[in-house]
């Protein structure tokens, strides 16, 4: 049997979407097949959905399966399509996305780009979580001087000079999986592009490889640079290989992120049917 998908993408950061009412026996093992790039679909995770359509904003429950079987607590990029695969239905300009690291409010923009609250940024180890006492600014790490902060999910950021001279599939695995991170991490770099933003590469936990844009990750590379006085725009533009995103402020230092969100196709995958009486 199958299950009908629909395909989006978020700055090349892509994903199967699913709703949560389909019957898939084993999530974790559809992801492992479906998201390999050479024999099942490809993409960066699947995200099951429901919908709630009758609260004003419509609510949508979003899961994020990734190409190991892991669940992600939040995806930014995830969150952006998912609150246009929400709008689409719904016809509507917002949406609340119910995630296991908070409600977020996402908004069409006037251009068509899709912004999404991220929430508070923590530095706090527990939070992290990292096996620290203090916070870890600038503190190597594998032979990596990396910030710690959790944006939603871990993410180590390490300012380089040009990201494009990292060997980023060399370097970011001993950090992802270093003994003091219970839980891993993602790993993230950040090269300034000369007018206050910054050019992202992001190693993704779950992946287990660089992806083509990482939300989290470009809310982690301007957090943690305002933090650190690298920059003081706002917004702050982070450019991952696959499109642009917008990282603003509000005044109480809560971050949002914007960007495209791409409908790409549609289709369907092969399920294990249900057990026979
Ligand atoms: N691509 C995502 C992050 C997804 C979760 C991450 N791989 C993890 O396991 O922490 C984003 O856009 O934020």
């Amino acid at each position: 049997m199958t299950v009908p998908f629909q395909k989006y993408h978020g700055t090349g950061n892509d994903f199967l979407i699913i709703h949560a009412d389909e019957y898939v026996p084993d999530r974790g093992a559809l992801a492992e097949r479906a998201c390999d790039r050479d024999t099942g679909v490809g993409a960066d995770g699947i995200l099951y959905l429901a919908l709630e359509p009758k609260f004003n904003p419509p609510r949508v429950v979003m899961t994020l399966v990734q190409p190991d079987g892991s669940v992600a607590p939040m995806c930014g990029n995830g969150a952006r399509c998912a609150a246009e695969w929400a709008m689409d239905r719904t016809g509507t300009d917002s949406v609340m996305i119910d995630t296991q690291a908070g409600t977020l409010r996402a908004d069409r923009t006037d251009d068509g780009d899709i912004t999404i609250e991220m929430g508070t940024a923590t530095f706090d180890p527990e939070k992290i979580p990292v096996d620290a006492d203090n916070q870890v600014f600038e503190e190597e790490i594998e032979g990596l001087e990396v910030t710690m902060v959790n944006t939603g999910v871990p993410h180590a950021v390490a300012f380089v000079d040009d990201v494009d001279d990292v060997d980023l599939e060399a370097i970011a695995p001993p950090i992802r999986y270093a003994d003091v991170f219970p839980k891993g991490t993602n790993v993230s770099i950040a090269s300034p592009n000369g007018s206050g933003g910054f050019h992202q590469r992001t190693y993704e936990r779950g992946v287990e490889a660089e992806t083509e844009s990482c939300g989290t990750g470009a809310v982690a590379i301007a957090v943690v640079a305002r933090r650190l006085g690298r920059t003081d725009s706002d917004p702050v533009e982070v450019s991952p290989p696959g499109g642009v995103l917008r990282v603003s402020f509000n005044e109480r230092g809560n971050a949002t992120l914007t960007g495209p969100v791409e409908h790409e196709f549609d289709g369907e995958v092969a399920v294990e049917s249900p057990i026979e009486p």
